[in-house]
């Protein structure tokens, strides 16, 4: 039987992708439809560290945020993507994943803080450590989060699953006539200014040699595919 190549790795979920086809908010099938790609990853043994993202509720509530200070406003969507680390924590439970939400904001009553040895002691326990809140600072995105994450527990790579099936040479979903990289480096990604990820995130990344491999969430067998070393979506290296 095939053997996956990485041991321990950290997927950022994007939040848009919980939505499935509704306008914003968690759609449940969709998310237990996520949970059992993972869950086919952990039963090969690979720990998963998760951050998760916000866009699907932060969206909902735009309209609010406009004209909001800045801060106050990142604050929401922290506070969108806890909402997202328990639904996800919840729906683990009833696949029969274990799994455990940290928040990198105080909210005790809700969720552990974020404890990066307690959170390394439960991915060797073969837990799902689910990172609530980002990095806990405004001005950041889940996507610096989840780098900052995959450095801080020593993951082998950031997995980026998202809704299209790699980085193209442009948005492909504003421009129809984009074509995807299998392979980009940090260095063309940043200067290209190839938005699937922000470039503090690739900066990190690049700074501590941490590979990202960018999929589509929605192509059935793809997260399996990377875990198991074959040609999936779009890497990013040195
Ligand atoms: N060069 C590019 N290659 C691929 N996708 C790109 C590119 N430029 C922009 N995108 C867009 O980036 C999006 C990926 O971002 P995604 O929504 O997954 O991230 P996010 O903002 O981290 O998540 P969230 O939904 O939680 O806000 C894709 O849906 C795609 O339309
Ligand atoms: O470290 C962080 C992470 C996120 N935010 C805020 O949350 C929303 C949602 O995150 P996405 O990465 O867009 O999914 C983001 O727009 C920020 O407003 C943050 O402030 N700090």
């Amino acid at each position: 039987m095939a053997q996956p190549v990485f041991k321990r790795v950290l997927l950022k979920l994007s939040g848009e992708a919980l939505m499935g086809d509704d306008a914003y908010g968690i759609n449940r099938e969709t998310v237990n439809a996520i949970v059992l790609q993972v869950k086919e990853i952990v039963d090969m043994g690979v720990q998963v560290g998760i951050v998760i993202g916000g866009g699907n509720i932060f969206r909902g509530i735009a309209p609010a945020a406009e004209g909001m200070d800045r801060a106050t406003a990142d604050y929401m969507g922290m506070l969108a993507t806890v909402m997202n680390a328990m639904a996800l924590q919840d729906a683990m439970k009833h696949a029969g994943v274990a799994a455990r939400v940290q928040s990198a904001l105080n909210i005790e009553a809700v969720a552990e803080p974020y404890i990066r040895g307690k959170a390394i002691r439960y991915l060797e326990e073969g837990k799902v450590v689910i990172f609530g809140a980002g990095t806990g600072n405004p001005f950041f995105t889940t996507d610096t989060a989840a780098a900052l994450r995959g450095v801080e527990i020593d993951a082998e790579i950031v997995l980026k699953a998202t809704k299209v099936d790699g980085i193209y040479t442009a948005d492909p979903k504003k421009d129809p006539s984009a074509t995807r990289y299998d392979n980009v480096s940090f260095d063309e990604a940043i200067n290209k200014n190839l938005k699937v990820m922000d470039a503090t995130a690739f900066t990190l990344c690049r700074d501590q040699k941490m590979p990202i491999a960018v999929f589509s969430i929605f192509k059935q067998g793809a997260l399996k595919s990377i875990i198991l070393g074959e040609n999936e979506g779009t890497r990013v290296e040195a």
